[in-house]
């Protein structure tokens, strides 16, 4: 199933990213990586907010994240939105052996490559230019990103369900973003977003950042979480499991039982489940969060969901089976963001042994 999911993000990176090696140019040996001045913006060129170039300036905050991200010797790193490299500066410093960043913004390439090359750490980088959610990430050991918030959810989806091993992503998030990730179902705060990272990874809630860090000054507060992928198999088909938590979280407010009782539901299963067919589009891996599934295949009554050529009563006996999972499940009467993972997958394989199925 893996394998699946990896083809699918293969297929995703028909850009061709090209690579930046940099030169080393300067002769220092000792990188000033610390000191403040290197952090302020000069102003040399117009930051674009809707690529979230928020640059983090403060000094204190870039040091803690690059010793949260428990870097060991000989490690490679993967950053992601490098920008001028105020933290990639303090990467290179690291017991790292190497450095990947990637980085939309030729600006911003030329910048990082002259920051590492002023520090005669160019050697250890490695500039991609291009787009994260489209370009093939080289191997890494750990992640380490202030990235643009716009593609946390696409990142996170490709670090943990792409062809990636690594130990750990230390990732500076929007700070309502971040306490949606590390939500637990014990909280009732569980969503969609949660239960889709725990099921592969561990994440915890390392420090929360000011908004007054960055220049220019976002609207939000930020956090830095740790994301640390267990290495082993989840036990459910990843593809079916993200078809299935976006119909279980589409309508928080409303238990289990009555989500899986409207009509257009179960037609809509009955009919996938007889034809084995899915969503056009397939499972969106790129949106991991999102808790309306309305405008999706549990969505709308348009005549697509009718089943045609099965009678009412096979209908309502599929209906009877979907009841039943719930009913041995004994989560007919919880809300979705009350049931544990392993609870949710318990569900599914018993939807499964029913015949019920999610795409
Ligand atoms: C929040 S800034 C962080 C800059 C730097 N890491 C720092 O902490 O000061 C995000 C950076 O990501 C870059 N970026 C935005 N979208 C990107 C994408 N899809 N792929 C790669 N880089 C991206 C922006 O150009 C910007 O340099």
């Amino acid at each position: 199933m893996k394998r699946a999911v990896s083809a699918l993000w293969a297929r995703r990176a028909v850009r061709q990213a090209y690579l930046y090696t940099t030169t080393t140019t300067a002769t220092s040996s000792s990188p000033e990586v610390g000191a403040s001045a290197s952090e302020a913006w000069d102003g040399r060129f117009r930051l674009h907010k809707p690529r979230g170039q928020h640059l983090l300036t403060n000094p204190r905050v870039l040091d803690a994240i690059a010793l949260r991200a428990a870097i060991s010797p000989g490690d490679a790193v993967l950053e992601v939105g490098p920008g001028t490299g105020n933290l990639t500066a303090r990467l290179l410093a690291s017991h790292a052996a190497r450095v990947a960043a990637v980085e939309i913004d030729p600006r911003m390439v030329e910048a990082v490559t002259a920051r590492a090359a002023a520090l005669g750490l160019a050697d250890k980088l490695t500039v991609i230019a291009g787009d994260t959610v489209e370009v093939e990430f080289p191997e890494f050991d750990v992640c380490v990103a202030n990235i643009p918030y716009g593609i946390s959810s696409p990142l996170i989806a490709k670090l943990l369900f792409g062809p990636y091993r690594f130990r750990t992503a230390t990732l500076l998030l929007q700070k309502e973003f971040a306490r949606r990730l590390v939500a637990t179902s014990g909280d009732g705060e569980y969503n969609r977003l949660a239960a889709n990272v725990r099921l592969v990874a561990d994440v915890r809630l390392l420090m929360d950042v000011s908004k007054r860090d960055f220049v220019p000054m976002p609207r939000v507060d930020s956090s830095l979480v740790e994301i640390r992928p267990r290495g082993i198999a989840p036990g459910v088909d990843v593809s079916e499991w993200l078809a299935f938590t976006r119909v279980c979280f589409g309508q928080k407010n409303k238990t289990l039982g009555a989500i899986f009782k409207q009509k257009r539901m179960v037609t809509e299963l009955f009919g996938q489940s007889q034809r084995g067919e899915g969503c056009a589009a397939g499972p969106s891996l790129g949106a991991l969060d999102g808790d309306s599934g309305e405008d999706d295949c549990g969505g709308n009554d348009d005549g697509r969901n009718r089943v045609v050529g099965f009678s009412e009563e096979e209908v309502a006996a599929f209906k009877e089976r979907v009841a039943g999972a719930l009913d041995t499940a004994e989560l007919a009467g919880k809300r979705p963001s009350k049931v544990s993972n392993d609870e949710l997958k318990r569900l599914l394989r018993l939807f499964n042994e029913r015949g019920v199925r999610f795409h």
